[in-house]
């Protein structure tokens, strides 16, 4: 197959030319010159190149791979990753895995899309924001794309949780607080007749609770004010740091240097719209629910049985928010608990100090590794590309890093949902994901971890140990990839643990287990019905990947299944 090298766009290609004036179609037009090398690539204009040219069929979306016209044995997997794969060489392909909050930037048809084209893995729906109406029509515009066009991006619901936030503000789309300014932050609610310099806060107490001399921390810092007087239900505060605010903004108590939390743990984690909004999701078949403001085990363990309850046949996975002092105090019991977690160093920068956060992600990071749990990294990665097309340096260092970390996924929030220019933001994650991962590669610059068993059963341990191997023996080969058939998706994230060097090729029959895959560190997830007899599960899937020009003779592949306690190693015939 392709070594290619090469990727079609580059932050740190030194040309004059800006690479985001690429970044929009690159790999169309990289494709279709490699599979069709005579055709001029400025004259094809097919939205899906290899579809054409390499089939000779008409685009038939989803890409459905099969000798035999029987959907039931067929290899579903989409256009992108298909073509991210043949573009830049299996080894290439990024493993690092992308998500997107959907916002009024991004919430038609088309821009999701767009956005599933440029790499995204997950949608975010954040319950903050907007009406269950409003979140529907985005569900549903998902569930088409996925449908009519072969991809598998899952959704994941984020839970409004019971944070202290500004109030809507009425016909305004921000508001400006200067320095010196005196405004009021009321419990009560104002509809069109918000007085001027006044926010209403989202929590009743807040009132009683709040103490003159009290600092308001708006949006972990953006904007800062100081209590200086309270009359019944209004509060008023001097601005010390100007800033803009916006609608809804989360808002962090500090008293005497400290965070104040007693008020924050006295509320639910979960209040009853959240539960409502818990309700919405599993009926609309959400892949994940991120819970806000995790501070125990109890209130994931709470979920999950309410959860199977509400949806036996279907798993709805569950993402500890990490974003709280409790939170880290109970990091280990939590992210067990979990399914996965979020490092959501948004909020997470407003309840410890901020050059804390760093080190927190990095825990936060080999611990799920260790307990082999996905993590997202979250919150700010672009965060001036909401207004800007280019991100700033710094920026640019910290995706690196989290991608040097090998955490799972990457998240786009503002940058995504009402920023200018969701699309590059998108495609620089991308980029820069494809660079380090490279980087870590040839110069081994991933942190070694010393991974233990962390199964206690038996039959659990020889899965374990089964991954283990095959991924240390793909590596010492240098196979090309790593298949794994699985019913559940458990063995395929064994593998994605050990982060080896080669692509994972995940089959499984389950387009949900196919959809959650996707949020996994190197897992390219294909649903295919498969048999118990491996022999013709290869043999089956290696010709159809074969007539799909993905994979050619010669290439070497080490394959494991949930359904044999054993490693193949085969070179394609
Ligand atoms: N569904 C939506 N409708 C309208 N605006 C949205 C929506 N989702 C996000 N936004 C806008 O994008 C901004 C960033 O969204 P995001 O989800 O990242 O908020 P956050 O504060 O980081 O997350 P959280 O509330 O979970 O801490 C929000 O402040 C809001 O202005
Ligand atoms: C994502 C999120 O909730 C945060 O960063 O606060
Ligand atoms: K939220
Ligand atoms: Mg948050």
């Amino acid at each position: 197959m392709s070594q290619s090298t090469a990727t079609a766009f580059s932050l740190l290609t030194p040309t004059k030319i800006s690479p985001f004036k690429t970044l929009l179609k690159p790999r169309h037009s990289i494709l279709s010159v490699r599979s069709d090398p005579k055709s001029n690539p400025h004259s094809n204009h097919h939205h899906h190149p290899l579809s054409v040219s390499v089939s000779g069929a008409a685009v038939v979306s989803p890409v459905v791979l099969d000798s035999s016209s029987s959907s039931s044995s067929a290899l579903e997997i989409d256009h992108v990753s298909s073509s991210e794969m043949k573009e830049n060489g299996f080894r290439s392909t990024r493993r690092t895995k992308l998500v997107c909050t959907i916002g009024p930037s991004t919430c038609d048809f088309d821009t999701i899309e767009a956005l599933a084209e440029g790499g995204m893995n997950v949608a975010r729906l954040n319950m903050c924001h907007n009406t269950r109406e409003w979140h529907k029509e985005v569900l549903e515009h998902v569930r088409r794309l996925n449908e009519e066009k072969g991809f598998a991006v899952a959704v994941m619901m984020d839970t409004q949780g019971s944070e202290i936030h500004l109030g809507d503000f009425g016909a305004a789309s921000s508001l400006k607080a200067e320095d010196g300014d005196i405004w009021t932050f009321s419990v009560r609610s104002f509809d069109e007749s918000q007085p001027e310099r006044t926010i209403s806060a989202s929590y009743d107490g807040f009132a009683e609770d709040v103490e003159v001399g009290d600092e308001l921390v708006v949006d972990g810092g953006m904007v800062r004010f100081e209590v200086v007087e309270k009359i019944g239900p209004d509060v008023k505060c001097l601005c010390t740091d100007p800033g803009l605010l916006l609608p809804r903004a989360n808002l962090a108590l500090w008293r005497k240097g400290r965070l104040v939390q007693q008020r924050n743990s006295m509320l639910p984690t979960i209040t009853s719209k959240d539960w409502l909004d818990i309700d919405f999701a599993i009926a609309e078949g959400v892949d994940f629910i991120a819970l806000s403001f995790v501070r125990s085990a109890d209130t994931i363990n709470h979920l999950r049985s309410y959860i199977a309850a509400r949806s036996p046949n279907r798993d709805v996975a569950v993402i500890a928010k990490i974003e709280s002092v409790d939170s880290l105090k109970n990091l280990e019991e939590i992210i067990k608990a979990s399914d996965g977690a979020m490092v959501a160093r948004g909020d997470m920068g407003s309840q410890i100090p901020l050059e804390q956060v760093p080190f927190a992600q990095h825990r936060i990071v080999q611990l799920c590794r260790q307990l082999n749990k996905p993590v997202i990294v979250a919150s700010q990665l672009l965060e001036s590309m909401i207004e800007y097309p280019i991100p700033t340096r710094a920026e640019v260092a910290d995706v690196s890093e989290a991608v040097r970390q090998q955490a799972d996924a990457l998240m786009l929030s503002g940058e995504s949902a009402m920023g200018l220019y969701p699309d590059k933001a998108l495609a620089v994650l991308r980029s820069v994901s494809v660079r380090m991962e490279k980087w870590c590669r040839e110069d081994k610059l991933s942190e070694e971890l010393e991974l233990t068993n962390i199964s206690t059963s038996l039959s659990a341990v020889i899965k374990e140990e089964i991954c283990r191997s095959a991924a240390k023996i793909a590596s010492s080969l240098q196979v090309d990839a790593l298949f794994v058939y699985t019913s559940d998706g458990h063995m395929a994230s064994l593998l994605s643990r050990w982060r080896p060097d080669c692509p994972i090729f995940a089959f499984t029959p389950t387009a949900s287990v196919r959809k959650q895959l996707n949020l996994q560190w190197g897992l390219i997830p294909f649903r295919l019905n498969f048999s118990e007899d491996m022999d013709s599960n290869l043999s089956r899937t290696l010709s159809l990947l074969k007539i799909r020009g993905m994979i050619k003779s010669g290439d070497r592949i080490v394959a494991v299944s949930d359904m044999l306690q054993s490693i193949q190693v085969r070179v394609v015939p």
